[in-house]
């Protein structure tokens, strides 16, 4: 199986151009569509930087590969034979898209959207034919993080399954196959981390500067070799028993977004996308750090590409 020979990506924000260029590469003639010319105009530039990235890795390329930007969605889905919808994360804005998609394209089309965790049988009965609709959660960045979660819905068929899991392997990415919870996998966990590191920033135990020390040297660089059930067993499940029998109940079990982010987000604070967020950025750090972790990315995928897995 090889990746459909016309892909259409639906938004071209921060993830629609990694996602388009890691499909280019893999020899697909992608269209990206967004409703914006702005955005689009970013778009190209974002892809190009992202395709210039891909050739520094240098893993396998498919011949024959192109990508056209365009703010006509009937431009973008003539022909298509899979589509990928990454529009920003609002239930109500998906489904109207969805539907404005499932208009344009054959009934054997895969519908595969990059939602964060919005449940897949949420949002399925906005479309006709759900059975082609399906999770595609790409990792941020998309073109840089070769796993990718698939998450059917209740309606989803075993075909379509079956077809995405193809397509993902066909360029090289680690296709997760998992049943449908809130948030998927990846974030599931991802958040548990996040909630508790920002509890422990806001509680004053350690600087922004040594948990992220702590972390990338400590569980990350463990964790980017030896899965975390591994782990288990490497630690030792008596070692966890004996551990979360008083630490799991110390941990930070905040149901609410943390006070000391919606404070953040009230002051404008955003992170990269404002100069100041967990931290502060002076003129040109936001990209020399944006560059810093393409770099280090590149790196760490190339030596993790080279290493048996655990
Ligand atoms: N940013 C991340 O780290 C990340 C990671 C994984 C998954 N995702 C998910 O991917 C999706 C997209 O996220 P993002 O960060 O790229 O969002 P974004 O806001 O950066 O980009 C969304 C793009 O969609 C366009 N858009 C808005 N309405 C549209 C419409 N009606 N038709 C076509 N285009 C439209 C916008 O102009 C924008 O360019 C979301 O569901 C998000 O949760 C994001
Ligand atoms: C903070 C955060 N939230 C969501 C996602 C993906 O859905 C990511 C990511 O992909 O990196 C993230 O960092």
């Amino acid at each position: 199986m090889s990746v459909p020979e016309i892909a259409t990506v639906v938004g071209s924000g921060t993830m629609g151009p990694g996602i388009a260029a890691t499909l280019v590469r893999a020899g697909a003639e992608v269209r990206v569509y967004d409703i914006s010319a702005e955005a689009l105009a970013r778009a190209e530039q974002t892809f190009a930087f992202a395709s210039g990235v891909l050739d520094q890795v240098g893993g396998p390329k498919v011949d024959g590969g192109s990508a056209t930007f365009t703010t006509d969605i009937g431009e973008a889905l003539a022909g298509s034979r899979f589509v990928i919808e990454a529009v920003p994360e609002k239930i109500e804005l998906k489904e109207s898209v969805l539907k404005q998609i499932e208009r344009l394209v054959g009934d054997d089309v895969i519908i595969a959207t990059n939602t964060s965790g919005i449940p897949i049988s949420d949002m399925a009965p906005s479309l006709e034919r759900p059975g082609r609709f399906i999770g595609m959660h790409w990792s941020n960045p998309p073109h840089l993080i070769p796993m990718i979660e698939v998450i059917p819905g209740d309606a989803t068929e075993q075909s379509t399954v079956d077809e995405l899991v193809d397509i993902v392997n066909s360029f090289g990415y680690h296709p997760v196959l998992e049943k449908e919870i809130a948030g998927f996998v990846e974030n599931r966990v991802l958040y548990a981390i996040l909630r508790e590191c920002v509890a422990l920033l806001d509680e004053g135990i350690v600087t922004p500067e040594a948990l992220d020390t702590c972390v990338k040297w400590g569980i990350g660089y463990k964790l980017s070799v030896i899965g975390p059930t591994r782990l288990l067993d490497m630690a030792g499940v008596d070692i966890y028993a004996a551990v979360s029998g008083y630490l799991n109940k110390q941990l930070d079990a905040s149901t609410d977004t943390p006070q000391v982010i919606k404070d953040k987000i009230a002051a404008g604070e955003l992170g990269f996308k404002s100069s100041k967020g967990m931290y502060e950025y002076g003129p040109g750090e936001v990209d020399a750090k944006r560059k810093d972790i393409t770099a280090g990315l590149v790196a760490a995928l190339k030596t993790l590409s080279s290493i048996t897995p655990v």
